[in-house]
């Protein structure tokens, strides 16, 4: 196995959310007149995390704007395509040197580039999946990876009835074969969807493949050398998040809505979907 460190946040590393929001005393979109130069790799290591996941939403809202014509954008119309109050779409954008023009916005394609610069999408990466059972069926069958500049380039399972099968159009390997058709295909991108118990052994043959990013949906912790970089995905902490924020807007509501008969509002009067 290669040298070991913690998952995330382990010792010499620096949390991405706790770093100082570089632009966060940035001025406002109609204060500035013209569009900065491209982010720089030290500005891009300072954004939060979160705002880099906004960034990611504000690419796929302003890729299907793009391809329906559009070539400029108010901050207002693509905060609510995107489902984020403008003030904060404004400070997430500033994180990357972008500011708007007063009175026209953004240009579609100068932010889409600035955008993509920031989350290095300016080059495929080459995904691997391993462990084709459900969840690997899925992600390999699913065809919005590739448009989006996430090619799924090979599969790998244990399983000798599916070495071989194609899935998605692209044919099994065995996980004996990870390091060398990783390193022949030039994967990028290694996604764990094996059972836990079998997760960190697949995740020391994809490093061995030259692999640096692993987005892990096995419920354990990996140990991964210090340059791989690992995302877990976890559906179940979503939905405690999601469960955390409906029980929070039910305390607010509890504090400034008092009940037609003067009492509080339970909790169990919380209106879903708004
Ligand atoms: N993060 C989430 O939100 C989320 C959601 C669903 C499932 N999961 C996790 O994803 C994983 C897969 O779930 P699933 O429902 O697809 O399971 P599954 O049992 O349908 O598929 C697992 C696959 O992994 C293969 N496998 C077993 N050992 C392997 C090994 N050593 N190397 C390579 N492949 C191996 C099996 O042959 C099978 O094809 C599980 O760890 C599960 O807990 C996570």
């Amino acid at each position: 196995m290669a040298a070991q460190r913690g998952q995330r946040g382990g010792p010499g590393r620096k949390s991405a959310e706790s770093a100082a929001p570089v632009g966060s005393g940035a001025p406002a979109a109609s204060e500035v007149t013209t569009p900065m130069p491209a982010v720089d790799e030290q500005r891009a290591r300072s954004i939060p995390e979160a705002a880099v996941a906004r960034l990611a939403v504000y690419l796929r809202v302003l890729s299907a704007m793009a391809e329906q014509g559009a070539t400029t954008v108010s901050s207002e119309e693509l905060s609510s395509s995107a489902g984020v109050n403008s003030a904060k779409l404004r400070k997430d954008l500033s994180y990357i040197g972008s500011y708007g023009t007063r009175g026209v916005g953004y240009e579609v394609d100068v932010l889409v580039g600035q955008i993509e610069r920031t989350l290095g999408l300016t080059h495929n990466h080459q995904v691997a999946v391993v462990g084709i059972g459900n969840l690997g069926h899925a992600l390999a069958n699913y065809g919005g990876f590739p448009g989006r500049g996430f090619p799924v380039a090979a599969l790998f399972d244990v399983d000798e009835d599916l070495i071989g099968v194609p899935v998605g159009g692209l044919a099994v390997n065995h996980i004996d074969e990870i390091p060398l058709v990783c390193a022949q295909r030039g994967i990028s991108i290694g996604v764990i969807a094996t059972p836990p118990a079998a997760a960190q052994a697949v995740c020391d043959r994809l490093v061995a493949g030259g692999v640096e990013s692993v987005l892990n949906f096995a419920p354990v912790v990996l140990q991964v050398p210090e340059h791989v970089e690992v995302r877990k995905v976890d559906l179940a902490v979503e939905l405690q998040i999601l469960s955390f924020h409906v029980a929070r807007r039910a305390d607010d509501d509890e504090e400034t809505e008092p009940a037609a008969n003067g009492q509080a509002k339970g909790v169990d009067r919380v209106v879903i979907g708004r």
